[in-house]
């Protein structure tokens, strides 16, 4: 599945990754993209995030603290990293928590392509219901449910991906990937994952730094996916070509495998010292930082159906 030196890669060409980001994680997303070999630059100015994208490889969006202003520099960097070819990454954070989430993640996915959709179990839920115009009303903070929510919600998942046309990625216990023509489970990661803020949008980054290498294997064209819905449909354009976006479901499970794997290291270490989950957020970077191809060939654990 991992065919590619993607660790190699990300550190030969530094990918420059655009973040419109949260307050509350952007500086751990930036030093986790640093640590990977990426290049992170966080800008969320109205007046600038044109110019920014457009010097970039990658954008990341994230709407962790989300005003109005935000949601319409996102769509104009997204409009504009289409435009180019950048792959996008959507983290619908908190779509569970209100309205104004759930209506700022529609307006953004009707009008920018985006690859792939990042969230966790709950919001890849509540966001395909809305998607649908069946909105569950407020049920959730920003953070998983449950672990066994994740289990029975892999429709969700397909059925985002169906009518976005995005590769959709839910992460909690077991993270899965619903790609046009597979569905990857994987199995990495350690429960103090979970217990620290913003290891979710840790992975969005990293995710935009292998989806930047992928940018350059995906088969550019029309894209397949993406059914039309009765109100709006998602938007057209954008990297996802004529082979349906395998290239970022595989970087999606790369980047999932390495975090994954970073998390079980960190965990060993911090508990080996006798620390808590402040330790294993700092030996979570320090793994990300000295992590090879062959420590995520040799520690993946994935499952193709
Ligand atoms: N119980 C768990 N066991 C193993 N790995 C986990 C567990 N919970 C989360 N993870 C891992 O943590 C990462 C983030 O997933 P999670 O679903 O917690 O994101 P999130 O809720 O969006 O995070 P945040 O909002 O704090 O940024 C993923 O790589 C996932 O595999
Ligand atoms: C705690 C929190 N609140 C808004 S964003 C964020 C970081 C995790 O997504």
């Amino acid at each position: 599945m991992i065919h590619r030196e993607w660790i190699k890669e990300i550190r030969n060409t530094a990918p420059r990754i655009h973040c419109i980001t949260n307050y509350v994680t952007a500086g751990d997303v930036a030093n986790m993209i640093l640590a990977v070999g990426g290049s992170p630059i966080m800008a969320q100015g109205i007046r600038e995030v044109e110019d920014v994208t457009t010097i970039c490889q990658g954008l990341v969006l994230n709407m962790g603290t989300l005003e109005e202003e935000r949601v319409d520099a996102m769509i104009l960097a997204g409009k504009r990293a289409a435009s180019l070819g950048h792959p996008i990454i959507l983290d619908p954070v908190g779509v569970t928590a209100s309205g104004f989430r759930r209506a700022s993640a529609l307006r953004i996915l009707r009008q920018v392509p985006v690859c792939v959709i990042r969230g966790n179990a709950s919001e890849i839920c509540a966001l395909d219901q809305a998607f649908g115009g069946m909105d569950r009303g407020n049920v959730c903070g920003v953070d998983s449910c449950t672990d066994s929510v994740m289990d029975g919600q892999v429709s969700s998942a397909l059925s985002l991906g169906r009518r976005t046309g995005a590769v959709v990625v839910m992460t909690g216990s077991v993270d899965v990937v619903a790609g046009q023509h597979q569905v990857v489970t994987v199995r990495n990661g350690h429960p103090w994952m979970a217990r620290i803020t913003g290891s979710g949008c840790m992975l969005d980054g990293v995710m935009g730094a292998f989806c930047a290498v992928a940018a350059r294997y995906e088969d550019k064209g029309p894209a397949e996916g993406g059914d039309p819905v009765e109100d709006g449909g998602p938007a057209e354009g954008g990297t996802i070509g004529r082979n349906g976006g395998d290239a970022y479901v595989q970087a999606a499970v790369a980047a999932l495998c390495a975090h994954g794997i970073c998390g079980e290291l960190a965990a060993e270490k911090a508990m080996e010292s006798g620390g808590g989950t402040g330790t294993f957020r700092m030996y979570l970077m320090d793994y990300m930082s000295i992590l090879t191809d062959e420590m995520l060939e040799g520690g993946k654990r994935i499952e193709i159906s």
